[in-house]
């Protein structure tokens, strides 16, 4: 099953002594646990990706401002690959911490665990990296202070993240490249596929009004907002292409209607 856990973690985890003997804490490290309500879930009780999302965007922000100093902004947050799902009832603990900062740009790593209270079982539910940027202010853009990696795992993050940063500002570039470059499948080779869906139909599009309970306390929109309306879209769009389409037609009217009560 999806949400048994297949990477138990120990529940306390270990502190980090240092050579000297000092007991050390980052301090750009944010932890935030949230028990899953039924508001929480999608239509099939299991926590929504959109809210997950969210929430792990206002903790990294928190960690991200904690090094800073002053306001930050998500600029972008990595693949991420949900390994499990998460029930009502059950915790979500998310931990987040600055690997490193580079001119007004830092990344921040993401730890997402689930925890069954009844249990005391503790499993790992996805990793992130997100990159946070320093708001300009009237003087121009910040210089952020560096990050001094302490323990080895640290040391491990600081460099990877290095390296992930490059791959990431190239990204952007090779998939241009990619547009560019490759022929579209024939209709042909796509009626190969028996039951295909025409593409249109999977089309979704929501619109949405910014109102507060969407903004963060800069009194901006926030980004794990934007990423839940989106996931939210891509959530119907990929029922489109199931044969039972007369139900996620009902989905979206529901979603439609929504929106109206908003307004
Ligand atoms: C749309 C929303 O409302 S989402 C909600 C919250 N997020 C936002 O509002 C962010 C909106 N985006 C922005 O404001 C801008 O695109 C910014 C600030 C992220 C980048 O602006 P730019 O004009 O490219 O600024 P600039 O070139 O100075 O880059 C600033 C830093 O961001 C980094 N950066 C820019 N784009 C990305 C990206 N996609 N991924 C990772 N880092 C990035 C740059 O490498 C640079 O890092 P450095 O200062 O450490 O060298």
């Amino acid at each position: 099953m999806a949400n048994e856990p297949r990477d138990p973690m120990p529940l306390e985890e270990p502190m980090f002594i240092l050579g000297n003997g000092e007991v050390y804490r980052n301090q750009t490290e944010i932890k935030m646990s949230q028990i899953v309500l039924p508001c929480h879930a999608n239509y099939c009780g299991e926590l929504s990706a959109g809210q997950l999302l969210k929430w792990m965007d206002s903790t990294a922000c928190l960690s991200a401002e904690r090094h800073a100093g002053c306001s930050c902004i998500t600029a972008s947050v990595d693949d991420i690959h949900f390994e499990t799902t998460i029930g009502v009832g059950q915790v979500v603990n998310i931990t987040a911490k600055v690997n490193r900062a580079f001119t007004s740009s830092m990344e921040v790593g993401i730890l997402v665990s689930c925890e069954d209270l009844f249990s005391d079982r503790q499993w790992k539910v996805c990793h992130a990296f997100a990159t946070f940027v320093a708001r300009r202010t009237e003087a121009g853009k910040v210089q952020l202070k560096q990050v001094i990696p302490r323990t080895q795992a640290e040391q491990m993050e600081y460099s990877l993240a290095a390296e992930r940063r490059r791959m990431r500002l190239i990204h952007a570039e090779i998939i241009n490249d990619l547009l560019s470059s490759c022929s579209s499948q024939t209709v042909s080779e796509c009626l190969d596929y028996q039951e295909a869906v025409p593409a249109e139909r999977t089309r979704v599009e929501s619109v949405e009004l910014v109102l507060p309970p969407h903004a963060n306390h800069q009194v901006s929109t926030f980004g794990g907002q934007i990423m839940a309306w989106m996931e939210n879209v891509a959530t119907i769009s990929a029922r489109c292409t199931y044969k039972k389409y007369n139900i996620y037609k009902m989905y979206i009217f529901l979603i439609l209607d929504l929106f109206i009560i908003f307004v």
